[in-house]
């Protein structure tokens, strides 16, 4: 059995539109149809379970009849970070399974990237997409700045997906302030993680300068 648990239970700050983020259109439709239909032309059968703030749960079945947005999934509260959000949506995951947690403001994932992470997943039990960075970094400190090695980082994006008894027991643990993604939860329980590939399209729509971004990428390509 394979999940996906769509993480969409954020504020959306940074982006500081009155309609949530998620719901924005691009090319004429809501971000989040993107990023489930996307999981969903990988495999059909996949399991979807959005995690959504409990007020906006009516807004999104409306959203789904105005669409006409028929993929089959379950809706859970969002919390009040991450990480919650991700325990909530997981308390639904019924073992042995995969499961894949995914930014649902990240709908340019490729199809290869989640094919292989669910692939890779099966062998490795963890497993996350990464990118190289491309530009000089510096760390700074208290007296200044360095320039740091680049080919000793990279950018971390979604979908993280684990077998679902790790994953399950790794958010048992008290929430920490540093668990920004699931492969820093599941660490803290002493699991390795196993990077492979993402796709540089694959960004998350967090500003407005994202969401510019995101409309050239449909502008330019069939994703
Ligand atoms: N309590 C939270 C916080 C975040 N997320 C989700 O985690 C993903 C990555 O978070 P981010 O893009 O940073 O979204 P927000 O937390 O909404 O953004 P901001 O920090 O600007 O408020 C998003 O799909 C977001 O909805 C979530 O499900 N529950
Ligand atoms: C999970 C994540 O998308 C990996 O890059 C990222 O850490 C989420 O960012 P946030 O701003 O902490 O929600």
């Amino acid at each position: 059995m394979e999940y996906a648990l769509i993480v969409a239970g954020g504020k959306g700050l940074r982006m500081g539109t009155d309609l949530p983020k998620q719901f924005l259109p691009i090319g004429g439709k809501p971000v989040l149809m993107r990023t489930l239909e996307a999981f969903y032309a990988c495999n059909a059968e996949i399991q979807i379970i959005l995690v959504l703030p409990h007020s906006q749960q009516d807004y999104w079945r409306q959203l789904c009849k105005e669409y006409c947005f028929s993929l089959p999934h379950v809706i859970a509260d969002g919390g009040e970070t991450r990480f919650h959000s991700v325990k909530n949506g997981l308390a639904l995951v019924k073992t042995p399974a995969l499961v894949g947690v995914h930014d649902g403001v990240r709908p340019f994932v490729a199809r290869e990237v989640i094919t292989r992470c669910y692939d890779l997943a099966a062998e490795k039990k963890a497993v996350i997409p990464v990118i190289g960075v491309v530009e000089t970094v510096r760390r700074i400190g208290g007296e200044g700045s360095v320039t740091v090695g680049r080919d000793d980082y990279r950018l971390v994006q979604t979908p993280q997906v684990f077998d679902a008894e790790l994953l399950k027991a790794a958010y048992e643990q008290p929430y920490m302030p540093h668990f920004t993604d699931d492969a820093s939860v599941v660490e803290a329980l002493g699991a390795s993680v196993f990077l492979t590939q993402g796709n540089r399209e694959n960004i998350k729509i967090t500003t407005p300068f994202d969401l510019k971004i995101a409309t050239a990428l449909i502008d330019s390509c069939s994703i």
